[in-house]
């Protein structure tokens, strides 16, 4: 059964990368097992995206260890997975029930859109390769039973569920013939926050000198990463891009605007006027991906919008939703033709959700990585794409000092529209739960409290902010916050805050 894919415009992406000329597939038979070609031409691949043909005809051999980065939505998935795969092919296939290739990636939504495309890449191959996939929020039980009765020639795992159930022996004892290991998203696999369980994992792997490959992509590549690659690749490692270094790491095809408003109150009306601005120019199909800065305040966005764009398909993703209907809304925004999801960043990176014609990033990205991959989500393969950035006053550093980004000011006046779309909010605030607010109200304050220094708040100042934003979303009076989350925050004895208990609060 073929696994259709969603294709792209292989040669749209052919445009900005000079020197290259788009390659079939089928003049791989020498390098690519028959049953692998097979694959890909059920997936409807017919010719290699330009990070496709680097890594299969420049690496030295495909047992190469690399680094390799290449523009979000340009097909970096089938990049590591082909070479990885037809290594196991040409003679190096594990023991069965050892795992041969483990890939490692950040969020569990994007370990099953990998081991998707694996299936239909191996879907052909006379003797079958299972691909499995560990990731948080199921079942531990039952999905560790499966892997270690099951043939995991591939796993696609996130960090934490993967260092867990490596804390057994049994599992440990599936490893012991690894040939391949991928980072996905690299730099982010490698930052602090990742980091320690990647070490953690490593250390029960077998070592590198055994000479399993390395094999790390991503998008972004900043400097500091090339510090920490050694843990997974050795010295003299292939480093391969797509990208110019002269030029911006975002996709060109992607006018990039910054709608800039007062006061943080009036980022829900800019956010209402910009999406019927967006809508109005392109009404045909519109698909939408909403950024928020935390769950809760994305939680939040999704209720009020509910309200107030009743005409519109809405979805929310983030990380206080359970598994189940995260996976449910992935798939359903995945196959959906219109609709505007709200967003966190458990769906930033990596996740390629079709047909998304406009990002909207309402507040600062952490940074400007994660910019680059949100914008990415949009303009994927070939296709077109816009991004608009909503910041108010504090935070309109974020495009002068990030100058490689061509980030214009939007070309409509929202400021001017944004009153006629106040009574809309402001009705579509009433109808959420107070509860809700007083949660996003504490997410905005733990979140921007990390960018004091940077949007050049004192603490008062920052709870000032936070307390106009709190009765924005129609708050008699800033939310009750527990003494213990205050000082957590390093804002005890800040005037502004009230601080008590919340009936109900489940956190
Ligand atoms: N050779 C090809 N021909 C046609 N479509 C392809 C090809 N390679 C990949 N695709 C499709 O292109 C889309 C983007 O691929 P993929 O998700 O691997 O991009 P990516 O570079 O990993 O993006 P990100 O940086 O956002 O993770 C997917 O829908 C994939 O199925």
């Amino acid at each position: 059964m073929p696994i259709k894919q969603d294709t792209i415009e292989v040669a749209a992406l052919y445009d900005s990368t000079s020197g290259l000329k788009p390659v079939p597939f089928s003049s791989m038979a020498d390098t690519l097992d028959q049953g692998l070609l097979a694959g890909l031409n059920g997936m409807g691949f017919e010719f290699m995206t330009p990070v496709q043909q680097k890594v299969l005809m420049e690496l030295p051999s495909l047992s190469t260890d690399c680094l390799v980065q290449a523009k979000t939505g340009t097909g970096k998935t089938a990049a590591f997975l082909l070479p990885a795969i037809q290594n196991l092919l040409s003679g190096y296939q594990p023991p069965k029930g050892k795992v041969g290739i483990l890939v490692i990636c950040p969020v569990r939504e994007l370990a099953l859109q990998i081991a998707k495309e694996c299936e239909g890449i191996v879907a052909y191959l006379p003797r079958k390769i299972e691909c499995h996939t560990a990731f948080g929020g199921t079942a531990r039980a039952s999905s560790l039973s499966k892997f270690l009765n099951g043939n995991p020639t591939i796993l696609i795992a996130t960090p934490g569920r993967l260092d867990d159930i490596l804390g057994e022996e049994a599992v440990r004892e599936k490893f012991t013939h690894i040939r391949t290991l991928v980072l996905d998203e690299a730099d982010r696999m490698l930052d602090a926050g990742f980091a320690p369980a990647i070490h953690k994992i490593l250390r029960r792997l077998p070592p590198k000198s055994d000479g399993w490959q390395g094999m790390c992509f991503s998008a972004t590549l900043p400097e500091s990463v090339n510090d920490v690659v050694k843990c997974v690749l050795f010295p003299g490692y292939v480093s391969l891009s797509t990208i110019d270094p002269k030029e911006a790491p975002t996709v060109e095809r992607v006018p990039q605007f910054c709608v800039t408003v007062p006061s943080v109150t009036q980022t829900f009306a800019a956010l209402l006027a910009l999406i019927d601005a967006e809508y109005e120019q392109d009404p045909q199909d519109f698909k939408a991906i909403v950024f928020g800065t935390t769950a809760n305040g994305v939680g939040l966005l999704y209720d009020m919008f509910k309200q107030a764009l009743p005409q519109f398909k809405i979805f929310q993703l983030h990380s206080r939703m359970n598994q189940n209907s995260r996976t449910r809304t992935t798939d359903a925004f995945k196959a959906a033709s219109t609709g505007i999801l709200f967003a966190s960043d458990v769906v930033g990176r990596g996740m390629d959700f079709p047909n998304v014609g406009l990002v909207i990033q309402l507040g600062l990205p952490s940074n400007s990585e994660q910019y680059i991959h949100r914008v990415g989500r949009t303009a994927r393969a070939g296709r077109d794409g816009r991004a608009v950035m909503i910041l108010f006053s504090n935070e309109g550093f974020f495009p002068k000092t990030n100058p490689s980004l061509p980030i214009q000011p939007y070309p409509v006046d929202i400021v001017s529209k944004m009153p006629s779309y106040q009574p809309t909010v402001d009705k579509a605030f009433s109808h959420v739960d107070e509860e809700a607010k007083a949660k996003a109200y504490q997410a905005y304050l733990g979140y921007n409290k990390t960018f004091m220094k940077k949007l050049r708040l004192s603490s008062a100042e920052l709870v000032r902010i936070a307390n106009e934003y709190a009765i924005a979303m129609g708050c008699p009076e800033p939310p009750l916050i527990e003494k213990r989350i205050v000082g957590k925050m390093g804002l005890k004895g800040v005037p502004g805050l009230r601080i008590g208990s919340r009936k109900g609060n489940g956190d």
